[in-house]
């Protein structure tokens, strides 16, 4: 297929609450979303995992926009009519990393190619699931009253899984008041790179709790640390920023770095490589579980097709809509009963953007030349 048109979205969306994390607070969700419309009048959605300021990763949305309208997209339309998902990576493999925006054009394809299939991502991903348990992830609190709150509502939503964000002066203490409060719920750390080698006896600590895992403790380029962590405490090591691709997956998992990764299509380049890494996790025996980027529906769908392939053991932050939005931009997505998410059955992403909510968040649209 040949790309007819092409723009970019810059979409800020409120957050119902402010988001905290080890390297800043969100009050607002700024991404970008790429639109896409093919010869055969098949139109492919993606959205952008990057961050307005590179703290989680090197990559940011101004610098998204710049290397996909100058190194990435001229790559891709070089391909002429002969456009598939399979051929954006080694299309775009001239340009080093930038995996969030390499992930945004492929992402797109792949949704054009498979609305024009009538084939939806859970179809060609190898979904065995028709609905994922969700999990949560909860942010850096002011106080332990307000964590508890917050612990309590998710619980009585049905997450059944909670993901507490840590860093050094808010670890130990917060995780012992939720472990006290609440029992033996399934329960995670996530440290976004806060702590160093050095903490290792205080990390130890958090073993008494019986945590699922612990996320990315140590900077994204330490795996030598996180192999020589994981021997010091008993907490299962899980690695997100460490982990960009298949390769990065088996030299971790080579060097028992980590006993389990968070698969994040966006961080990895996209939905084939997050199901590389799947495989070769499933074939070394480490679980893998969806992360999240606080994704708009339009992020959600296809994550939670990804969710549902056999090697996605743990429940993800694959949670509802509500979770960050009183209004999301494509039909929200919530918790039955079991504290599941459905999987989007329709073509390609499998949900409809609501056009006029979207245009309602839009900054402004960039149009690209295809
Ligand atoms: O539920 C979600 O989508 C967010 C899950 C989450 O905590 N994401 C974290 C992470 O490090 O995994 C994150 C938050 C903000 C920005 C980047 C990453």
């Amino acid at each position: 297929m040949r790309i007819a048109h092409a723009e970019l979205r810059w979409v800020r969306m409120p957050l119902v609450a402010p988001f905290r994390t080890s390297f800043g607070t969100s009050y607002d969700r700024d991404t970008i979303v790429l639109r896409m419309v093919t010869d055969e009048g098949a139109e492919g959605w993606a959205e952008c995992g990057a961050e307005i300021d590179p703290l989680y990763s090197e990559e940011w949305l101004d610098g998204v926009d710049l290397v996909l309208r100058d190194h990435l997209l001229p790559r891709l339309v070089a391909l002429g009519d002969e456009v598939t998902a399979a051929r954006v990576k080694p299309a775009l493999e001239p340009v080093k990393r930038h995996f969030m925006a390499k992930h945004l054009l492929e992402t797109a394809v792949l949704d054009a190619e498979l609305k024009s299939a009538r084939m939806p991502f859970a179809t060609y991903l190898g979904s065995v699931r028709e609905r994922v348990p969700a999990g949560v992830s909860v942010g850096i609190m002011d106080a332990h009253a307000d964590l508890l709150a917050a612990v309590a509502g998710y619980l009585d939503a049905g997450y059944v899984r909670i993901k507490l964000k840590i860093e050094p002066g808010w670890d130990i203490e917060p995780v012992r008041l939720v472990r006290k409060e609440f029992g033996d719920i399934q329960l995670q750390v996530d440290a976004n790179t806060a702590y160093t080698l050095m903490d290792a006896q205080h990390l130890a600590r958090l073993d008494e709790f019986g945590l699922l895992l612990i996320e990315q403790p140590l900077r994204e380029d330490d795996l030598r640390g996180h192999a020589e962590l994981a021997r010091l405490i008993r907490t299962p090591v899980c690695l997100d920023e460490s982990i960009t691709s298949a390769r990065d997956a088996a030299t971790a998992i080579a060097m028992r770095a980590c006993s389990v990764i968070n698969v994040k299509p966006s961080r990895v380049g996209g939905y084939l490589e997050a199901r590389r890494i799947h495989d070769v996790a499933a074939a070394n025996g480490i679980p893998v579980w969806c992360g999240g980027m606080l994704e708009t529906g339009i992020g959600r769908a296809p994550n939670l097709a990804l969710a549902a392939l056999p090697g996605f053991v743990l429940p993800g932050d694959t949670s509802a809509s509500a979770r960050y939005y009183t209004q999301d931009i494509t039909a929200p997505f919530e918790l039955d009963a079991d504290g599941c998410i459905a999987v989007p059955g329709g073509p390609g992403i499998g949900v409809d953007v609501l056009n006029e909510v979207l245009a309602g968040f839009t900054d402004r649209v960039v149009p690209l030349s295809v």
